[in-house]
């Protein structure tokens, strides 16, 4: 399952991941992939971070994409995503919606 583009609300978001690309960030107005290390967590800072700490450690929009090939699977310590919460890219017109397979070309992984 993809998660549109968001930031997390909280401090930090803990992510366990398996090995499938999923993860990317916007970086220069492009969506870089993120690669899983193994046997890791994926620490990512959250919105309250920024603002504590004055906008020193950013809150980075990120977005889940799906693909075609492979399963993957992914454990956040957040545990729970809503809308309401994260706050959202406006007017995207990639991210789409929860059940809108995204798609990256299986080569380009
Ligand atoms: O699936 C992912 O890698 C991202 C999860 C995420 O961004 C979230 O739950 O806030
Ligand atoms: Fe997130």
């Amino acid at each position: 399952m993809g998660l549109p583009a968001h930031t997390d609300h909280g401090l930090l978001t803990l992510l366990i991941q398996n090995d499938t690309v999923g993860l990317q960030v916007l970086h220069k107005d492009k969506w870089v992939n993120i690669h899983p290390i193994p046997n890791s967590f994926l620490a990512n800072n959250g919105d309250h971070i920024e603002i504590l700490s004055n906008g020193k450690y950013r809150s980075f929009f990120h977005r889940a994409v799906v693909n075609y090939r492979d399963v993957r699977k992914d454990i956040n310590s957040t545990g729970t995503w809503t809308g309401r919460r994260h706050r959202h890219e406006s007017g995207s017109n990639v991210a789409g919606r929860w059940s809108e397979p995204i798609g990256i070309p299986s080569n380009k992984i």
